[in-house]
């Protein structure tokens, strides 16, 4: 558990933020300079307030009020940046001792044998960071962290460097993280799949402040055109059970109330819950019999709000799904009027399987 509440002014930027993190992974979320790192670096103490309090666990590290400030090589906090900073001249073997070094023998609770398993880096432990792939680095920056075992791990953009296919390597790392060492994690990041996969809470930050929290289908929906002004970031989070694999053409097909949501990834295991990114620039809406396209992913909804510019070219519909969850589709202002589509009536959304990305696509995390 963690509960922050802070305030500090820097030039023309302010930061006033309060937000709680239960266990599993809370992330911080929203665009650039809105002030996500400078959280990451008051929690770790880099940085001091002007007022607030932040506690974590039992123990208070920071209180203005009261004069408390815990250095922070004494809050153990373990901190994984973009770029994993190994020290170049030791092995893996010695990055790794170097998290465990420093924590006293009382307060190591993590074992070394487990993380090089759950990170996968046991084949690594005699190289030297130069040798590594960005993925591989990044993982022994994760084990060097869990090794101090730490009550709180912070990880400020950990697969930003990274390109896409070893972003999708590493995230199933983060997730055995997740769910197999109970520490908490303040995960910051600009990737909307990252955060809908490994989040129980989502916390949006917009200029300074907190705009929204809680669960992530709430916190990214695109409930006004006026947020959604980068049209690429609208998103719904939309959840059923895995019902179908299909190994011949690599899909897996997804139980919704509304329909099927074929998604191209082959999931762990048929009835696991999961959660489909959708974005909102993916989906097109139709009248068209089931069958009659390329598309897949058919879902039957009710058209609950249609919001447009006057005098833009977008229109953000808002579809009411069968089964309660919300569906959004981005559509031109033409397309509105060509196919007169106004509140109350029943359409069927399309989203091309190809669409989906699969770093978006994941098992609901425990709360
Ligand atoms: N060392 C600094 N000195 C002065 N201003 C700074 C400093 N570091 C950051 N800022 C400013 O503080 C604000 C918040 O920056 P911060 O790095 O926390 O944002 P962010 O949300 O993490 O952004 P990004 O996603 O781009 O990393 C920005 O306006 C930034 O310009």
């Amino acid at each position: 558990m963690i509960d922050v509440r802070v305030e500090l002014a820097r030039n023309a930027f302010r930061l006033d933020v309060a937000f709680a993190g239960d266990g599993g992974v809370t992330a911080l979320f929203g665009p650039s300079g809105c002030g996500k790192t400078t959280v990451i670096r008051l929690v770790a103490g880099l940085e001091r307030p002007d007022r607030g309090r932040i506690v974590l666990g039992d123990r208070v590290l920071v209180d203005t009020e009261r004069g408390v400030f815990v250095p922070p090589h004494r809050r153990r906090i373990g901190l994984v940046f973009q770029d994993a900073q190994l020290f170049p001249h030791l092995r893996v073997a010695t990055n790794l001792a170097y998290g465990r070094f420093f924590t006293r023998p009382a307060d190591r609770a993590v074992s070394r044998d487990a993380v090089v398993q759950v990170l996968g880096i046991d084949h690594l432990l005699g190289r030297f960071p130069a040798t590594l792939s960005g993925g591989e680095k990044q993982r022994v920056a994760i084990g060097r962290a869990l090794l101090m075992s730490p009550d709180l791990l912070l990880m400020d953009e950990p697969l930003a460097s990274l390109d896409e296919e070893r972003k999708r390597e590493i995230l199933p790392f983060v997730e055995r993280l997740r769910d197999e060492f109970a520490i908490p994690i303040l995960y910051v990041s600009h990737a909307v799949e990252e955060v809908v996969r490994l989040a129980s809470t989502v916390v949006r930050l917009d200029a300074g402040h907190v705009a929204a929290i809680g669960g992530a289908a709430e916190v990214l929906a695109p409930t006004t055109l006026a947020h959604a002004g980068d049209r690429f970031g609208a998103v719904s989070v939309l959840s059923g059970k895995v019902a179908a694999l299909d190994p011949a053409h690599g899909v897996s097909t997804i139980a919704h109330a509304a329909g099927s949501i074929v998604v191209p990834r082959l999931m762990a295991s048929v009835g696991m819950t999961v959660r489909v990114v959708v974005h909102a620039t993916d989906v097109a809406l139709g009248r068209l019999p089931d069958g009659a396209t390329s598309v897949r992913t058919t879902l039957a909804g009710r058209i609950a709000a249609i919001t447009s510019d006057v005098d833009g070219p977008f229109a953000l519909v808002a579809l009411d799904l069968a089964g309660g969850e919300r569906l959004y589709a981005y559509l031109t202002r033409l397309a509105v009027d060509a196919m007169q589509l106004a509140v109350g009536q029943s359409v069927t959304a399309l989203v091309k399987a190809v669409s989906i990305d699969e770093r978006g696509v994941a098992g609901v995390p425990r709360a």
